[in-house]
């Protein structure tokens, strides 16, 4: 699909037989915020996923860096909207969850947490975030500088340590170690398949959010919340106007199923 503006790519996937709608949550439709147990879903992006979730052949997804209870907690969706947690290792589908982690992992988890900790201690205002697959460095609340001197040490502490194959993640203000390797690319793929959507629609904002939009196919639109340079056909500057994009899709899309009924 070559669409020449964001309207008319909405107007094309809003028409087809079954779309999947898969958004990032921080970010994109939640602003940033200090602390991540504080984030909210802005109020129009909560009634256009509302909206989208009710129509038929229409499944609403939140795929995530965080850890499933985190996102759970924060997004505040029924369970007709699925949720990847742990940029794919874990979902909820249909009010069923399931993670890729195993006991294996978990010894390997809770000896990252020992390094990952004594390694942090060290920076004033760094602190470290425990999620099921991993931890995350938030370097918000300090200088640039000592951000990269934070990350740095805990990417070397890492290095020096006995565990192997760590997947590291950057982010806005966040560095991630996790366990396992899965991406938000392999959920976008996963979605696909277990909806058997004809077209993706996916919105995001972070580094992470880039492999889910280069597993976007030939008649999907990715968008980012942000400047390129990006895999997305489109951008828009803020979750606002994210939001308000959805809206517009929920609008055409519930036209356009009530005409085919
Ligand atoms: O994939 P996402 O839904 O965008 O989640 C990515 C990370 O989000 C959280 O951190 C980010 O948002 C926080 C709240 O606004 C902000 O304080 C932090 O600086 C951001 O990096 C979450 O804490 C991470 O675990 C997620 O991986």
């Amino acid at each position: 699909m070559t669409a020449a503006s964001l309207s008319e790519a909405l107007h094309w996937v809003a028409q087809v037989p079954t779309l999947l709608v898969a958004l990032d949550f921080d970010g994109t439709l939640a602003p940033e915020v200090d602390d991540p147990e504080q984030a909210r879903m802005l109020p129009a992006a909560q009634e256009a996923i509302g909206r989208l979730a009710l129509l038929p052949r229409t499944p609403v997804a939140l795929v995530s860096g965080r850890g499933l209870p985190s996102l759970e907690r924060v997004a505040g969706v029924t369970d007709s909207v699925t949720l990847v947690g742990s940029h794919g290792v874990e979902m909820r589908y249909q009010g069923r969850e399931r993670s890729l982690l195993g006991t294996h992992d978990l010894e390997r988890r809770r000896l990252l947490g020992e390094v990952l900790a004594a390694s942090v201690d060290q920076h004033d205002g760094v602190w470290l975030e425990a999620k099921p697959v991993g931890f995350a460095v938030h370097t918000r609340l300090v200088t640039h500088d000592a951000a990269a001197e934070a990350q740095r040490s805990a990417r070397a502490a890492v290095a020096a340590s006995s565990l192997s194959d760590i997947t590291e993640r950057a982010g806005k203000n966040v560095l991630e170690f996790a366990v396992r390797p899965a991406t938000k690319g392999d959920g976008i793929v996963e979605l696909r398949t277990l909806t058997g959507a004809d077209a993706v629609l996916f919105a995001g904002d972070d580094v992470t959010d880039e492999d889910a939009l280069a597993a976007l196919e030939d008649g999907d639109l990715g968008l980012k919340c942000g400047a390129p340079p990006t895999h997305a056909q489109f951008c828009v500057p803020a979750p606002a106007d994210v939001a308000e994009v959805l809206l517009q899709l929920a609008e055409q899309r519930s036209a356009y199923v009530h005409r085919r009924e």
